[in-house]
């Protein structure tokens, strides 16, 4: 996995009537989800109204049509259905709370992209172009300059959980698609949304590349709340659907992923971030010697006592004013000098390799080229394409930032994707790779006992939801998920009202020959190759809502779900059992069904239930959370366990207090372990369908569809 670590904090799992901290850091336990028949003892909610829903999404569809909608028009405070309150009056504040939140979110997503503030509206502010680090392939350049705090447009962020339930995870080979997760800590609360997870973050969080030494964006506030259209990963921002929408659990919660820029960015400047040190010391072998940033500040360092030692006693070597002039000065001197000067180089060069080879690596290799990396810095001199023009970036690369995410205008469908310029019928809306999954991955499997002989069998659990951000051919095991910036925000639209198409990219970088490779191939690669365009199929305004259609299969996927979708089966999240342990599946967390409020947030605890958010033990005594909320601390561990696991997890107790600014008293509330949307039963997954003809007939290796699995 791609150990993109942002920050070193630990997680801790804190009960709060006890006093041993257990460290949750590695993993939660091998925890099972449930089959379905655990969800026999759900509770009946009817607030989804299913004819108001498609009455609703018919009256959306004609606005689309005539074009009098206004995208940040929220179909959602319509469809909120609210009929289950008994109280008027609380139905009313929830609602109006329910729409500020949507608003806030709305206004939050507006100020990162409001491109009437640059110069020119029109101009196009990041660009896919190859990237400055040699070998790895793609990159996004900014045209227009950032400061430190400025923020990215926002992302999704999936979240990918318990790979230990696919079933070829044990004996498989290396994926590609392993490369490319964050921790699931990058997601707000993610640490505990399951016993193991990842975080896909497209956009910066799969395309950027790492320059350990030009790091210039990192995901912003990767602990504090990020905004998610139903909350469920934060209590303090909730947008939340009600336990009877019917899209609940089918599009992720991590709507609003924001990456924010950690220095000052020129124009044209390539985007880094940090994929953390470890992720290139595990990978030397492939990738050879990769300097840290620290490495960088002090070869820095290096070639400044270099310089003011030797540079400077030989004046003839450099400029007039004593600053170094660039190479050619170096090809006037005398073989005597620059021989002197090479002897005394290759002594830094050799005290430096005996500090670490990755300071080492950070040095130029040659004496000449000492003056050029001075004058730039040792990391932007090892990676001196990485500012660009805009000719360059006009010429290589591609525009991404014809859309932006906002409310969609489709109800019960999460979020979408805005144009933000006029685009013309068959111009480019974006561009974008793709990385393989096989569907297999994507599947998650239990072992469960054999009533008969008690041998065990794999049972299908469910699809995890990335499927839903898949393309795919119900013919064939190969999934294509798209990762540039805000492509994945698209979403599907009838024949009649979809305004964009799909097909292989014409772009110089998409690898069509690989068309012709056979589907194991294809599949086994390590590296990513294929693209896909997205083309507007009419004329485009800016605010129009992209809309794609995802094929037949998908359409009547939906249909099948809404019309078999019960609130009884969906409103129950997993009861949470533990694999190696029996005895103990009634701890583990489960939803209390009985509590009316849905998806309470602290807000909502504080609005609603008028007691303050927070609560003593004393308190939760009479007045307990709900039951899917647990108290989590966060804070330095100690360096030392007080007993270590037979599986090597450390047991630690809490005996420091730590004063950072961004660490937690021990009173935070979150949502348990498989309490999010999308762990509920019956939950909405289907892979969006790729146009026949697209996928090469070889790589046609099923002749059933998997469609149908939920
Ligand atoms: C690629 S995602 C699109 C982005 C998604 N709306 C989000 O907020 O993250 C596809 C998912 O969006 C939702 N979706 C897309 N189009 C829809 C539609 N026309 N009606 C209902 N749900 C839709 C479904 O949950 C689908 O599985």
């Amino acid at each position: 996995m791609k150990e993109r670590r942002m920050h070193h904090r630990f997680y801790y799992y804190y009960s709060s009537s006890i006093t041993i901290i257990i460290c949750l850091h590695r993993h939660l336990g091998a925890q099972a989800i449930p089959t379905r028949t655990d969800a026999a003892a759900a509770v009946l909610f009817t607030r989804f109204d299913r004819d108001a829903y498609l009455n609703l999404a018919g009256d959306a569809a004609r606005r689309r049509r005539g074009r009098d909608d206004d995208a940040s028009v929220n179909y959602f405070r319509q469809t909120s259905p609210t009929k289950n309150f008994d109280d008027d009056q609380q139905q009313q504040q929830q609602q109006q709370e329910k729409d500020a939140r949507i608003n806030n979110s709305q206004t939050a997503d507006q100020q990162n992209y409001d491109y009437d503030n640059y110069d020119d509206p029109d101009k196009c502010t990041v660009y896919l172009a190859p990237s400055s680090i040699p070998h790895s392939g793609l990159g996004m350049y900014t045209t227009i300059p950032y400061t430190p705090g400025t923020k990215f447009f926002p992302e999704i962020g999936i979240f990918f959980h318990d790979k230990h339930r696919q079933y070829l995870v044990n004996n498989d080979r290396p994926r590609l698609s392993a490369q490319y997760p964050w921790l699931s800590s990058a997601l707000s609360f993610g640490a505990f949304d399951a016993a193991y997870g990842e975080s896909y973050i497209p956009g910066i969080g799969m395309l950027t590349n790492s320059h350990l030494g030009l790091v210039n964006f990192r995901l912003s506030e990767p602990w504090m709340m990020q905004r998610s259209m139903d909350g469920t990963d934060s209590l303090f921002y909730s947008d939340s659907l009600t336990l009877d929408d019917v899209g609940r659990g089918a599009y992720t919660t991590h709507g609003h992923v924001m990456f924010e820029a950690v220095s000052h960015i020129e124009a044209g400047e390539e985007m880094f971030v940090s994929y953390g040190d470890e992720w290139f010391t595990s990978r030397e072998e492939a990738l050879g010697i990769v300097p840290g940033g620290d490495d960088f500040t002090e070869a820095d360092e290096l070639l400044r006592i270099f310089s003011e030692t030797h540079l400077q006693n030989n004046d003839q070597l450099l400029g007039e004013d004593g600053v170094n002039e660039g190479e050619e000065q170096w090809d006037d001197d005398s073989d005597d000098t620059l021989a002197n000067l090479t002897a005394e180089y290759e002594m830094v060069l050799r005290n430096a390799s005996e500090k670490g080879k990755r300071l080492r690596a950070a040095l130029p290799d040659n004496v000449q080229d000492v003056p050029a990396a001075l004058e730039l810095g040792t990391a932007r001199f090892s990676a001196k394409d990485s500012i660009q023009s805009l000719e360059w970036l006009e010429e290589n690369g591609a525009c991404l930032d014809n859309i932006v995410s906002g409310v969609s205008s489709i109800p019960q469908a999460g979020r979408g994707a805005f144009a933000t310029r006029s685009i013309k019928e068959g111009d480019q809306i974006t561009t974008t790779p793709v990385l393989t999954f096989d569907r297999e991955e994507l599947l998650l499997w239990e072992s469960v006992e054999k009533m008969d002989d008690g041998g065990l069998v794999m049972e299908l659990l469910g699809q995890q939801l990335l499927v839903n951000y898949c393309y795919g051919h119900a013919n064939s095991s190969l999934l294509f998920f798209p990762y540039a910036p805000t492509v994945n925000f698209i979403n599907h639209g009838s024949i009649e009202e979809s305004n964009a198409e799909i097909r292989w990219s014409r772009s110089p970088y998409h690898k069509a020959e690989w068309l012709h490779e056979p589907l194991e191939d294809v599949k086994s690669r390590m590296k990513t190759g294929l693209m896909f365009d997205i083309i507007a199929t009419r004329d485009l305004s800016r605010g129009d809502e992209i809309l794609l259609y995802y094929g037949k299969d998908w359409e009547e996927g939906w249909m099948q779900h809404i019309s078999e979708w019960s609130p009884t089966m969906d409103s129950e999240h997993p009861v949470v059992v533990d694999d190696d342990d029996d005895d103990n599946n009634a701890t583990l967390p489960h939803l209390n069904l009985t509590d009316s409020l849905g998806h309470p947030t602290t807000s909502d605890l504080n609005v609603i239930e008028k007691t303050p958010i927070v609560r003593t033990v004393d308190e939760q005594a009479d007045n307990p959370y709900p039951s899917y909320i647990m108290t989590i601390c966060r804070f330095e561990p100690p360096e030392e366990c007080v007993t270590q696991n037979m599986d090597g997890a450390c047991i630690s107790r809490w005996t420091h207090v730590y004063e950072e600014k961004d660490l937690y008293r021990c009173s935070i509330l979150s949502r348990r372990p498989y309490s999010k949307d999308h762990f509920a039963y019956g939950t909405f997954r289907q892979v969006i369908g790729l146009p026949d003809g697209l996928l090469p007939p070889h790589w046609m290796d099923l002749n059933s569809t998997l469609e149908s699995d939920n």
